[in-house]
Protein backbone atom coordinates (compact mmCIF):
# COMPACT_ATOMS: atom_id res chain seq x y z
CA UNK A 1 0.00 0.00 0.00
CA UNK A 2 1.17 3.71 -0.50
CA UNK A 3 3.16 5.35 2.39
CA UNK A 4 0.53 8.28 2.88
CA UNK A 5 -2.54 5.84 2.23
CA UNK A 6 -1.26 3.74 5.24
CA UNK A 7 -0.41 6.62 7.05
CA UNK A 8 -3.64 8.09 6.65
CA UNK A 9 -5.39 4.84 7.39
CA UNK A 10 -3.26 4.03 10.46
CA UNK A 11 -4.19 8.14 11.70
CA UNK A 12 -7.96 7.79 10.92
CA UNK A 13 -7.90 4.08 12.62
CA UNK A 14 -9.18 2.54 9.82
CA UNK A 15 -6.08 0.22 10.34
CA UNK A 16 -6.12 0.28 14.26
CA UNK A 17 -4.86 -2.18 16.85
CA UNK A 18 -1.46 -2.56 17.69
CA UNK A 19 -0.42 -4.87 16.02
CA UNK A 20 -2.20 -4.54 13.08
CA UNK A 21 -0.91 -1.15 13.07
CA UNK A 22 2.97 -2.46 12.95
CA UNK A 23 2.57 -4.81 10.70
CA UNK A 24 1.26 -2.47 7.89
CA UNK A 25 3.53 0.28 8.65
CA UNK A 26 6.38 -2.12 7.46
CA UNK A 27 4.48 -3.19 4.97
CA UNK A 28 4.57 0.55 3.79
CA UNK A 29 7.70 1.22 4.40
CA UNK A 30 8.89 -1.73 2.28
CA UNK A 31 6.79 -1.20 -0.70
CA UNK A 32 7.71 2.59 -0.40
CA UNK A 33 11.57 1.39 -0.35
CA UNK A 34 10.77 -0.70 -3.57
CA UNK A 35 9.03 2.48 -5.44
CA UNK A 36 12.00 5.01 -4.87
CA UNK A 37 13.65 5.59 -8.34
CA UNK A 38 16.89 6.98 -7.26
CA UNK A 39 20.45 4.95 -6.62
CA UNK A 40 22.18 8.10 -4.69
CA UNK A 41 22.10 6.31 -1.26
CA UNK A 42 22.15 9.61 0.81
CA UNK A 43 18.93 10.48 -1.13
CA UNK A 44 17.41 6.94 -0.26
CA UNK A 45 18.30 7.16 3.04
CA UNK A 46 16.98 10.52 3.31
CA UNK A 47 13.26 9.15 1.91
CA UNK A 48 13.70 6.49 4.00
CA UNK A 49 14.18 8.42 7.17
CA UNK A 50 11.24 10.48 6.02
CA UNK A 51 8.66 7.87 5.29
CA UNK A 52 9.12 6.29 8.26
CA UNK A 53 8.90 9.92 10.49
CA UNK A 54 5.82 10.21 8.67
CA UNK A 55 4.25 7.00 9.58
CA UNK A 56 5.55 6.78 13.50
CA UNK A 57 4.01 10.12 13.98
CA UNK A 58 0.46 8.89 12.68
CA UNK A 59 -0.86 7.36 16.44
CA UNK A 60 1.43 8.47 19.65
CA UNK A 61 0.73 5.75 21.94
CA UNK A 62 1.34 2.08 20.33
CA UNK A 63 5.00 1.35 21.10
CA UNK A 64 4.32 -1.54 18.43
CA UNK A 65 4.68 1.27 15.57
CA UNK A 66 8.07 2.64 16.30
CA UNK A 67 9.30 -0.64 17.35
CA UNK A 68 8.64 -2.48 14.32
CA UNK A 69 9.61 0.70 11.91
CA UNK A 70 13.06 0.49 13.87
CA UNK A 71 13.37 -3.34 13.30
CA UNK A 72 12.97 -2.36 9.35
CA UNK A 73 15.57 0.61 9.58
CA UNK A 74 17.92 -1.08 11.62
CA UNK A 75 18.71 -3.26 8.78
CA UNK A 76 19.58 -0.58 6.91
CA UNK A 77 22.75 -0.10 8.64
CA UNK A 78 26.26 -1.25 6.22
CA UNK A 79 23.97 -1.46 3.41
CA UNK A 80 26.52 0.21 0.28
CA UNK A 81 24.36 0.64 -2.44
CA UNK A 82 20.12 1.42 -2.86
CA UNK A 83 19.49 -2.22 -4.40
CA UNK A 84 21.34 -3.64 -0.65
CA UNK A 85 19.58 -1.38 1.04
CA UNK A 86 16.17 -2.45 -0.73
CA UNK A 87 16.81 -5.74 -0.04
CA UNK A 88 17.64 -5.23 3.18
CA UNK A 89 14.30 -3.89 4.04
CA UNK A 90 12.23 -5.76 2.00
CA UNK A 91 13.78 -9.12 4.33
CA UNK A 92 13.25 -7.27 7.21
CA UNK A 93 9.70 -6.33 6.83
CA UNK A 94 8.85 -9.56 5.54
CA UNK A 95 10.29 -11.25 8.43
CA UNK A 96 8.77 -9.05 11.18
CA UNK A 97 5.17 -9.04 9.28
CA UNK A 98 5.69 -13.01 9.51
CA UNK A 99 7.28 -13.00 13.38
CA UNK A 100 4.54 -10.92 14.19
CA UNK A 101 1.80 -12.68 13.12
CA UNK A 102 3.85 -15.90 14.85
CA UNK A 103 3.63 -14.37 17.68
CA UNK A 104 -0.28 -14.18 17.71
CA UNK A 105 -0.52 -17.53 17.60
CA UNK A 106 2.33 -18.20 20.38
CA UNK A 107 0.18 -15.81 22.50
CA UNK A 108 -3.21 -17.85 21.56
CA UNK A 109 -1.72 -21.23 22.52
CA UNK A 110 0.20 -20.00 25.72
CA UNK A 111 -2.94 -17.99 26.89
CA UNK A 112 -5.24 -20.47 26.50
CA UNK A 113 -3.50 -22.56 29.44
CA UNK A 114 -4.45 -20.21 31.52
CA UNK A 115 -8.04 -20.12 30.30
CA UNK A 116 -10.39 -23.37 32.18
CA UNK A 117 -13.18 -25.61 30.62
CA UNK A 118 -16.59 -23.10 31.46
CA UNK A 119 -14.51 -19.99 32.54
CA UNK A 120 -16.29 -16.73 31.83
CA UNK A 121 -13.97 -14.38 30.16
CA UNK A 122 -13.73 -10.27 30.07
CA UNK A 123 -12.32 -8.71 27.06
CA UNK A 124 -12.33 -4.71 26.16
CA UNK A 125 -11.39 -3.31 22.93
CA UNK A 126 -10.33 -5.71 19.99
CA UNK A 127 -6.93 -7.09 20.14
CA UNK A 128 -5.82 -9.73 18.15
CA UNK A 129 -3.54 -11.26 20.72
CA UNK A 130 -6.45 -11.42 23.44
CA UNK A 131 -8.74 -12.79 20.88
CA UNK A 132 -5.83 -15.22 19.99
CA UNK A 133 -6.22 -16.76 23.36
CA UNK A 134 -10.43 -17.15 23.92
CA UNK A 135 -10.27 -18.38 20.19
CA UNK A 136 -7.87 -20.56 20.83
CA UNK A 137 -8.99 -22.10 24.04
CA UNK A 138 -12.69 -22.42 22.48
CA UNK A 139 -11.29 -24.54 19.50
CA UNK A 140 -9.72 -26.54 22.06
CA UNK A 141 -12.86 -27.29 23.20
CA UNK A 142 -13.03 -25.58 26.37
CA UNK A 143 -16.57 -24.65 27.08
CA UNK A 144 -16.29 -20.28 27.32
CA UNK A 145 -18.35 -17.77 27.96
CA UNK A 146 -17.15 -14.07 27.28
CA UNK A 147 -18.15 -10.38 28.17
CA UNK A 148 -17.12 -8.06 25.95
CA UNK A 149 -17.83 -4.25 26.66
CA UNK A 150 -18.93 -1.80 24.17
CA UNK A 151 -15.19 0.37 23.92
CA UNK A 152 -16.33 4.25 23.48
CA UNK A 153 -16.49 6.54 21.72
CA UNK A 154 -15.34 4.01 18.47
CA UNK A 155 -16.81 1.18 19.46
CA UNK A 156 -13.98 -1.50 18.63
CA UNK A 157 -16.37 -3.41 20.85
CA UNK A 158 -17.89 -4.72 17.99
CA UNK A 159 -15.71 -6.01 16.20
CA UNK A 160 -14.60 -7.96 19.26
CA UNK A 161 -18.13 -9.36 19.18
CA UNK A 162 -18.40 -10.00 15.52
CA UNK A 163 -15.07 -12.18 15.64
CA UNK A 164 -16.82 -14.57 18.97
CA UNK A 165 -19.86 -14.76 17.31
CA UNK A 166 -18.41 -16.12 13.98
CA UNK A 167 -16.48 -18.46 16.19
CA UNK A 168 -20.18 -19.59 18.01
CA UNK A 169 -18.76 -18.32 21.31
CA UNK A 170 -21.67 -17.28 24.09
CA UNK A 171 -20.93 -13.67 24.38
CA UNK A 172 -22.29 -10.95 26.71
CA UNK A 173 -21.97 -7.14 24.93
CA UNK A 174 -22.05 -4.39 27.94
CA UNK A 175 -21.87 -0.41 27.77
CA UNK A 176 -18.00 -0.22 29.56
CA UNK A 177 -19.54 1.21 32.68
CA UNK A 178 -21.12 -2.45 33.42
CA UNK A 179 -17.89 -3.82 34.26
CA UNK A 180 -18.61 -3.91 37.89
CA UNK A 181 -21.86 -5.04 37.67
CA UNK A 182 -20.53 -7.92 36.45
CA UNK A 183 -16.97 -8.36 37.35
CA UNK A 184 -17.93 -11.20 40.07
CA UNK A 185 -19.61 -13.14 37.01
CA UNK A 186 -15.71 -13.26 35.45
CA UNK A 187 -13.08 -15.70 35.89
CA UNK A 188 -10.52 -13.61 34.03
CA UNK A 189 -10.09 -10.24 32.55
CA UNK A 190 -7.98 -10.50 29.21
CA UNK A 191 -7.01 -7.30 27.26
CA UNK A 192 -4.29 -6.69 24.92
CA UNK A 193 -1.61 -3.89 25.22
CA UNK A 194 -0.48 -0.74 22.99
CA UNK A 195 2.68 -0.28 24.68
CA UNK A 196 4.28 -1.93 28.12
CA UNK A 197 6.71 0.48 30.29
CA UNK A 198 9.78 -0.54 31.76
CA UNK A 199 8.25 -0.86 35.52
CA UNK A 200 5.59 -3.17 33.73
CA UNK A 201 2.46 -1.27 33.31
CA UNK A 202 0.26 -1.63 31.01
CA UNK A 203 -0.86 0.95 28.39
CA UNK A 204 -4.35 -0.03 26.80
CA UNK A 205 -7.73 1.41 25.69
CA UNK A 206 -8.94 3.63 27.85
CA UNK A 207 -11.04 1.89 30.31
CA UNK A 208 -8.49 -0.67 30.72
CA UNK A 209 -7.18 0.89 34.08
CA UNK A 210 -10.49 1.03 35.58
CA UNK A 211 -11.00 -2.85 34.70
CA UNK A 212 -7.88 -3.82 36.22
CA UNK A 213 -8.77 -2.14 39.04
CA UNK A 214 -12.57 -3.47 39.46
CA UNK A 215 -10.90 -7.06 38.80
CA UNK A 216 -8.07 -6.04 41.58
CA UNK A 217 -10.96 -5.83 43.65
CA UNK A 218 -12.83 -8.65 42.99
CA UNK A 219 -9.82 -10.75 43.20
CA UNK A 220 -10.30 -11.88 39.64
CA UNK A 221 -6.99 -12.19 37.69
CA UNK A 222 -6.23 -9.87 34.86
CA UNK A 223 -4.21 -10.94 32.14
CA UNK A 224 -3.01 -9.07 29.47
CA UNK A 225 -1.84 -10.31 26.10
CA UNK A 226 1.21 -8.65 23.77
CA UNK A 227 4.04 -9.52 21.84
CA UNK A 228 7.22 -8.58 22.86
CA UNK A 229 7.86 -5.61 20.15
CA UNK A 230 4.99 -3.90 22.39
CA UNK A 231 7.10 -3.41 25.76
CA UNK A 232 8.24 0.12 25.55
CA UNK A 233 12.91 0.29 25.09
CA UNK A 234 13.02 4.00 25.80
CA UNK A 235 11.21 3.82 29.04
CA UNK A 236 14.30 2.28 30.06
CA UNK A 237 15.91 6.23 29.54
CA UNK A 238 12.65 7.52 31.68
CA UNK A 239 10.97 8.37 28.47
CA UNK A 240 6.89 8.39 29.09
CA UNK A 241 4.70 6.91 27.01
CA UNK A 242 2.27 9.55 25.08
CA UNK A 243 -1.22 9.15 25.46
CA UNK A 244 -2.49 10.00 22.84
CA UNK A 245 -5.95 12.27 22.88
CA UNK A 246 -8.17 12.01 19.97
CA UNK A 247 -10.53 14.70 18.55
CA UNK A 248 -13.50 15.35 20.77
CA UNK A 249 -16.27 15.03 17.75
CA UNK A 250 -15.76 11.26 18.56
CA UNK A 251 -17.06 11.82 22.14
CA UNK A 252 -19.60 14.34 21.80
CA UNK A 253 -21.07 16.05 18.34
CA UNK A 254 -19.64 19.50 17.18
CA UNK A 255 -22.83 21.25 17.07
CA UNK A 256 -23.82 19.98 20.71
CA UNK A 257 -20.83 20.78 22.04
CA UNK A 258 -20.49 24.17 20.29
CA UNK A 259 -24.08 24.76 22.54
CA UNK A 260 -21.98 24.53 25.95
CA UNK A 261 -19.38 27.13 26.43
CA UNK A 262 -18.42 25.83 29.33
CA UNK A 263 -17.96 22.29 28.52
CA UNK A 264 -14.63 20.90 27.42
CA UNK A 265 -14.96 17.29 26.52
CA UNK A 266 -11.69 15.06 26.70
CA UNK A 267 -11.07 12.35 24.76
CA UNK A 268 -8.03 10.05 25.65
CA UNK A 269 -7.31 7.05 23.55
CA UNK A 270 -5.55 5.37 25.90
CA UNK A 271 -4.66 4.78 30.39
CA UNK A 272 -1.98 3.31 32.39
CA UNK A 273 -2.96 0.30 34.23
CA UNK A 274 -0.04 -0.38 37.02
CA UNK A 275 1.65 -3.33 37.08
CA UNK A 276 0.25 -3.96 40.54
CA UNK A 277 -2.88 -4.66 38.67
CA UNK A 278 -1.81 -7.07 36.62
CA UNK A 279 -1.15 -10.59 37.07
CA UNK A 280 0.54 -12.11 34.09
CA UNK A 281 1.62 -10.59 30.48
CA UNK A 282 1.48 -13.30 28.35
CA UNK A 283 4.01 -13.08 25.09
CA UNK A 284 5.10 -15.28 22.42
CA UNK A 285 8.06 -16.32 24.88
CA UNK A 286 6.11 -17.15 27.67
CA UNK A 287 3.99 -15.96 30.16
CA UNK A 288 5.96 -13.63 32.64
CA UNK A 289 4.98 -11.39 35.96
CA UNK A 290 4.92 -7.03 34.68
CA UNK A 291 7.95 -6.97 36.88
CA UNK A 292 10.03 -8.97 34.50
CA UNK A 293 9.49 -6.12 31.51
CA UNK A 294 13.01 -4.80 32.09
CA UNK A 295 14.53 -8.24 31.02
CA UNK A 296 12.24 -8.03 28.10
CA UNK A 297 13.70 -5.36 26.59
CA UNK A 298 17.44 -5.93 27.88
CA UNK A 299 17.43 -9.30 26.60
CA UNK A 300 14.86 -10.36 24.34
CA UNK A 301 14.43 -7.16 22.50
CA UNK A 302 18.19 -6.35 22.77
CA UNK A 303 17.12 -2.49 22.40
CA UNK A 304 19.23 -0.29 25.27
CA UNK A 305 20.80 2.84 24.84
CA UNK A 306 23.18 1.32 22.05
CA UNK A 307 19.75 1.79 19.76
CA UNK A 308 19.83 5.68 20.14
CA UNK A 309 23.29 5.78 19.10
CA UNK A 310 22.86 3.71 16.04
CA UNK A 311 19.65 5.40 15.02
CA UNK A 312 22.23 8.54 15.39
CA UNK A 313 24.55 6.46 12.83
CA UNK A 314 21.73 7.07 10.04
CA UNK A 315 21.09 10.38 10.59
CA UNK A 316 24.58 11.39 9.97
CA UNK A 317 24.93 9.14 6.59
CA UNK A 318 22.04 10.98 5.54
CA UNK A 319 23.85 14.84 6.29
CA UNK A 320 27.11 12.97 4.36
O1 LIG B 1 -6.21 -0.69 22.62
C1 LIG B 1 -6.23 -1.37 21.62
C2 LIG B 1 -6.58 -0.80 20.28
O2 LIG B 1 -6.77 0.59 20.32
P1 LIG B 1 -7.20 1.34 18.95
O3 LIG B 1 -8.46 0.71 18.49
O4 LIG B 1 -7.35 2.77 19.36
O5 LIG B 1 -6.06 1.14 17.97
C3 LIG B 1 -5.84 -2.82 21.67
O6 LIG B 1 -6.21 -3.39 22.89
C4 LIG B 1 -4.30 -2.90 21.55
O7 LIG B 1 -3.86 -2.14 20.45
C5 LIG B 1 -3.83 -4.33 21.37
O8 LIG B 1 -4.33 -4.84 20.16
P2 LIG B 1 -3.61 -6.02 19.37
O9 LIG B 1 -3.53 -7.15 20.33
O10 LIG B 1 -4.53 -6.30 18.21
O11 LIG B 1 -2.27 -5.52 18.93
Amino acid sequence: MLLNETAEKIRSMEIRGAGRIARSAVGALRDHAAGLETSDTASFLRSMKEAADLLVATRPTAVSLPNAVQTVMRSLEGAKSVDEAKAAIKAAADSFILSSKHAVEWIGEIGARHISDGDVILTHCNSEAALACILTAHREGKAIEVFATEVRPRNQGLLTIRALNDAGIQTNFIVDSAVRSYINDVDLVITGADAITVNGAVVNKIGTAQIALTAHEARTPMVVAAETYKFAPRTILGERIAIEERETGEVLDRRIAAGLPHVRVRNPAFDVTPARYVDLIVTEIGAIPPAMAYMIIRDHLGWGIGEFHKAFEIDERIQE
